[in-house]
């Protein structure tokens, strides 16, 4: 078993990396304050994990709710079947949420525990490779408007991290790819090094080698506890995380959720930002045609869809966390492994790229 530390004072939080973790009553005692455990999953995870979840937390008073499953679900009405489970049980301030799923049961699980009985705790159990590598670490929780994406949540750290890298073994192939674009995120924005070893395993991580998996599961939490120990609440530099995600979320947006992953939508996404960060000269085609590749040799989307128009990326940009005062703010890349947050950039550059996908 591997374990991190995501650096934030009191907040701070271990992450354990490792496989048959769900099964180990120890890792997760320390981190449940009471005698009131709620786990929270979808109906996908539910009859693969919830038992051995159940059967690790044994003595406990355990409440259960299984959500529908899918980002179509990641809105209000679906957390309200929290918070109904919660109070139907008598759930106290010292209850303990546990996130088992991927990335939808880990953000809306994280927000429910920031608003019930005005915060309590709550530890991530991710089982997709999306969740391992990302959504689980840092706070960042909340829930889908139609007219954006997670524009409401809350910043709220979970206890800690349980990694079980046995659980990938039932994920389905698409969600491998989706969860290997934030994956290449990482390499893109913070360390070359690790994106050439990701082109050069690119085959063997698809088809998820549990060494190698773990490695890049492992790299991919580090970068980002690294920077979100530098900057919690997003103020500065937690933003470049967002790399490719101006573009990804209108497509999410646009789409329906649910109808493109969070991870294709990304890969899309970046491949833009490549595009937008090669048109002004920032980084030059070869650069530009390596980051693309491997978003491909991830089996990932390169290109928007193509019944979405510039327009459509413009009105569904206009909301994007990242706007201040009106002005718009991408992530682009100044070099392969340094990316910027910015505001300069003309908008007949921007303009061509969004036109790219589109005949
Ligand atoms: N909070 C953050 O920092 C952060 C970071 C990245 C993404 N996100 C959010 O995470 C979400 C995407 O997460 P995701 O890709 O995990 O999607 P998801 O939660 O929808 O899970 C993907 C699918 O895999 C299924 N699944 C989960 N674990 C499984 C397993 N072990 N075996 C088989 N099937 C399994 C789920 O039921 C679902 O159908 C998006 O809403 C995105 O906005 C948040
Ligand atoms: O943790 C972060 O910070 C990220 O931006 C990680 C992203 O991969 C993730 O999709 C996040 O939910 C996007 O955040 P948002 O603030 O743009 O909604
Ligand atoms: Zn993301």
């Amino acid at each position: 078993m591997q374990q991190l530390t995501v650096e934030l004072g009191e907040r701070s939080y271990p992450i354990f990396i490792g496989s048959g973790l769900l099964e180990q009553r120890e890792l997760f005692a320390p981190y449940i304050a009471g005698k009131q455990v709620c786990i929270v999953t979808d109906d996908t995870v539910a009859p693969l994990y919830l038992d051995a979840l159940c059967r690790t937390l044994d003595g406990y008073q355990l409440s259960r709710v299984v959500l529908p499953t899918g980002e179509a679900y990641k809105n209000w009405t679906t957390l309200q079947q929290i918070f109904d489970t919660l109070l139907a049980s008598r759930h106290d301030r010292r209850t303990t949420l546990i996130a088992l799923g991927g990335g939808v049961i880990g953000d809306m699980t994280g927000f429910a525990a920031s608003c019930y009985q005005r915060g309590v705790d709550f530890i991530q159990v991710p089982t997709t490779l999306l969740s391992q590598v990302d959504s689980s670490v840092g706070g960042k929780t909340g829930i889908n408007h139609p007219a954006g994406k997670n524009m409401l949540g809350a910043f709220y750290q979970p206890r800690a991290v349980i990694i079980d890298t046995a659980s990938l073994r039932s994920l389905p192939p698409r969600e491998v790819s989706a969860g290997l674009a934030e994956v290449i995120k990482y390499g893109l924005i913070r360390d070359e090094t690790f994106l050439d070893w990701l082109e050069a395993n690119m085959q063997e991580l698809r088809g998820l080698d549990h060494d190698l998996v773990t490695q890049a599961i492992a790299r991919s939490c580090a970068i980002k506890a690294e920077v979100v120990a530098a900057d919690e609440r997003e103020g500065g530099v937690r933003a470049i995380l967002n790399l490719g995600h101006t573009f990804g979320h209108a497509i999410e947006a646009q789409q329906g959720y649910g109808q493109w992953l969070h991870g294709e939508a990304v890969g899309a996404g970046m491949a833009m930002a490549l595009d937008m960060s090669r048109r002004l000269g920032w980084i030059d085609a070869a650069a530009c045609d390596r980051g693309i590749r491997i978003i491909a040799l991830a089996g990932l989307p390169v290109r928007p869809p193509e019944t979405m128009t510039p327009q459509d990326f413009v009105r569904l940009m206009a909301v994007d966390k990242k706007v201040l005062d009106g002005q718009l703010r991408l992530v682009l890349l100044e070099a392969i492994g340094k990316a910027v947050v910015t505001a300069e950039f003309d908008t007949e550059t921007l303009q061509a790229t969004l036109a790219q996908g589109h005949p």
